[in-house]
């Protein structure tokens, strides 16, 4: 595929990607201004978003300390990754598409962990977080493949 049909791909996923992110940060402030709030990812008692964006991990990642400035909601960084990646897109340089691989694959060793929570500690089945794992990794697959493209035209 052409730099542009990449371009193209990795916006129309990276926009997604804060579309859902707001959804979800959404349904965090209402599940928790009111009680009984049912979401429309709540599809079951397994299979309820709002309980686990809701749960001590929704925030910070689960791993910042209480009073951090940097414990904001998960989604809140969801939202700053997927504009900081469409940004980046824009430059169709090498050097550029190497700083955004480096933060395509963090977001993709957060996910693992998110994953882990997901089903090892919280046993929920969550829409919105398994897309956005899906998200990252078509992300990081659209890197790579623009990487190897700007790689042969320079050569
Ligand atoms: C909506 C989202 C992930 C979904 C979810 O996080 C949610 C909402 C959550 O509450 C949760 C609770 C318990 C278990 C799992 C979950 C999740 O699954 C976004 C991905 C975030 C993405 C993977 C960000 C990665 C950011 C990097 C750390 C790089 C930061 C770059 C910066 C410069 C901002």
């Amino acid at each position: 595929m052409q730099i542009t049909g990449l371009n193209r791909g990795l916006i129309a996923t990276c926009l997604l990607g804060i579309l859902i992110s707001t959804y979800a940060l959404y349904v965090e402030m209402a599940a928790e201004m009111k009680p009984g709030y049912k979401a429309l990812c709540d599809i079951s008692e397994h299979a309820s978003c709002s309980k686990v964006l809701t749960s001590k991990y929704g925030k910070g990642l689960g791993i910042m300390p209480k009073d951090s400035p940097f414990k904001l909601p998960n989604c809140v960084y969801g939202v700053m990754f997927y504009s900081i990646m469409i940004f980046l897109t824009t430059f169709n340089v090498t050097s550029v598409v190497k700083v955004q691989i480096a933060l395509s694959i963090t977001s993709l060793a957060t996910c693992v962990y998110l994953a882990y929570l997901l089903i090892f500690v919280l046993r929920d089945f969550c829409v919105v977080c398994v897309s956005t794992y899906l998200l990252n990794i078509i992300v990081a697959i659209l890197l790579n493949k623009k990487h190897n493209g700007l790689l042969t035209k320079n050569r």
